[in-house]
């Protein structure tokens, strides 16, 4: 079964995708990959070998709270929910509520839609929320985060005051630094917007993985006049991103030429 966001890519690709890809791939997410090909956007899916690196890079990890910007159908969520642990989570945000409402039983039946938080709205605003927002300390992870983060911040708390210090620090962080995996599959003009959230958001060590950075194969380094017109919309600011990306001591960057693209940034510090 074929998606149409594998259409424009090489006979290679097709071999890894018939060979280890789809012979590998969860019946969950078949099923949402067979549903999501009948919508007129399936083409925007993400691509189901990229979704499998997605998922061993998350175990890899050890990943346990990460964050989706994009979600659409839900095919790239539902690969980082079923590679989480049980106690893991994922907060999912989406302009559009209804792409997502398809996967929504799909996600139900493969048991995995306790560890996800679905944000509907536009990005911005609810990453900078995000900022100040804390974790409920009740959460599995809350003071595991917060005892590592004492580590990792110069601030000083008196541990005389031990028990109130905790609700005192979470409150001054918000959510900075508790993500150990973003990823950000959204509107390509706002990714150096969403990148100042992300790499702030993001622990140290973790990742922020950026979707489409060489646009529809290799439209980035193309001759202007080169490619269609309906992918030039975005190519100027993929180009202005990976530049932005490839200068940015915060962190350490892997340009990988999987799918039509996907930027891994580690954060340094
Ligand atoms: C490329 S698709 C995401 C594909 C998804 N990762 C998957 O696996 O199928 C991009 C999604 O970003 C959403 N989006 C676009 N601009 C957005 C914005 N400013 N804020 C939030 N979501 C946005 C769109 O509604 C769309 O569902």
């Amino acid at each position: 079964m074929e998606s149409s966001s594998d259409d424009h890519r090489l006979v290679y690709v097709q071999y890894l995708l018939e060979t280890s890809v789809y012979p590998r791939e969860p019946d969950a997410m078949k099923e949402l990959r067979s549903i999501t090909v009948n919508h007129p956007l399936n083409g925007i899916a993400t691509a189901a070998d990229e979704a499998q690196f997605l998922s061993m890079l998350l175990k890899v990890m050890n990943a346990k709270k990460t964050l989706e910007i994009g979600v659409f159908t839900g095919y790239s969520l539902l690969a980082t929910a079923l590679a989480l642990p049980d106690d893991g989570k994922i907060i999912a945000i989406d302009v559009n509520r209804e792409f997502y409402e398809l996967g929504v039983p799909v996600i139900q039946n493969a048991g995995v839609s306790h560890k996800i938080d679905f944000r509907e709205g536009e990005a911005l605003p609810i990453l900078d929320e995000l900022m100040k927002e804390v974790w409920h300390l009740s959460e599995p992870l809350g003071w595991i985060h917060f005892f590592a983060s004492l580590n990792r911040h110069a601030r000083i708390i008196d541990m005389c005051t031990y028990k109130t210090a905790p609700k005192f620090w979470a409150l001054q962080e918000g959510k900075k630094g508790s993500f150990d995996f973003i990823y950000v599959d959204a509107d390509k003009n706002n990714y150096i917007n969403y990148h100042s959230r992300a790499v702030e958001l993001v622990r140290v060590g973790g990742i922020v993985a950026y979707d489409n950075t060489l646009w529809y194969g290799s439209v980035v380094a193309l001759p202007e006049e080169t490619p269609p017109s309906y992918v030039m919309p975005f190519r100027d600011d993929v180009i202005k991103f990976n530049k932005y990306l490839a200068a940015d001591h915060r962190v350490e960057i892997c340009h990988l030429s999987i799918s039509d693209g996907l930027t891994l940034c580690r954060r340094l510090s």
